[in-house]
């Protein structure tokens, strides 16, 4: 089970909701990649206006948890203002501080949400910032009291898949709060990659809503997320230098 604050889900898996070819197609995606998080942009999202077609009317919100994300802002202000607009909405108290620091990367702004974590903090909410891959950014941003930290695993919509599995391993080792990968995934095998590290979620869109065929890559990476963790639990063998042969030799009738 992942636990983020007081709440419980039995999915690993958290899945974005942008740029799917249709919105027949990201509802069967949605609803074969069991996911019980779905992250969305605020800002990209007609939650105010009744003529604009809203992809969260499609869905029974009874079944998931929306995780509305500050994807757009540039400073930490924005990103609280975006913040107090999702919870004015009355669609959910979680938020997924992202901060774009750099336009061509698309790189979280370390100081920036490091600063929005704080404030949102303060008003209560319950904070799940989207991070560079910092072992010392995801300690001081768990000092602060976030809910969950989500290092990237390389940039967005990129596909790149995990391209720096020491860093992630670091944050994981030393937090005490959920790690969830975030961004940059490109294919299943990147998922339980992930998952064996150690981390306890990941959240992914480009790789499911741009695939070939979005709903059956959204099963391969549920398949994958439940690969991975299980896997993990179960502890891989040590990686040797050489050769161990597989069958037993002792006993063995030589000539
Ligand atoms: C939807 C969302 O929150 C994205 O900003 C997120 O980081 C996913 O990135 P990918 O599209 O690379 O999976």
């Amino acid at each position: 089970m992942l636990k983020i604050a007081d709440r419980t889900f039995r999915s690993r898996l958290l899945l974005g909701t942008g740029k799917y070819p249709s919105f027949d197609i990201q509802k069967k995606a949605v609803e074969v990649s069991e996911a019980e998080i779905l992250t969305f942009a605020v800002r990209r999202m007609n939650i105010f206006s009744e003529e604009q077609p809203n992809f969260l009317e499609q869905l029974d919100l009874s079944k998931y948890t929306l995780l509305p994300n500050t994807a757009g802002a540039k400073t930490a202000e924005e990103a609280v203002r975006i913040a107090k607009l999702a919870k004015a909405s009355g669609l959910c108290d979680m938020i997924k501080v992202e901060i774009i620091g750099d336009d061509r990367t698309l790189l979280p702004d370390p100081v920036e949400t490091l600063k929005a974590s704080e404030m949102l903090l303060e008003k209560g909410f319950i904070v799940l910032p989207y991070t560079s891959d910092d072992v010392v950014l995801a300690r001081r941003l768990e000092e602060l009291g976030v809910h969950a930290v989500m290092p990237g695993a390389s940039p967005i919509g990129s596909g790149k898949g995990i391209i720096n599995p020491l860093n992630l391993k670091f944050i994981i080792e030393q937090s005490s709060i959920p790690v969830i990968i975030d961004a940059g995934i490109g294919s299943p095998k990147d998922v339980a990659f992930a998952m064996e590290l150690g981390a306890d979620g990941v959240l992914l869109n480009t790789a499911v809503s741009g695939a070939k065929d979005p709903v059956k890559m959204a099963q391969a990476m549920k398949l994958a997320i439940e690969a991975g963790r299980l896997g993990f639990e179960a502890g891989r063998i040590e990686e040797k230098e050489y050769a161990v042969a597989s069958s037993p030799t002792t006993g063995m009738v030589t000539s």
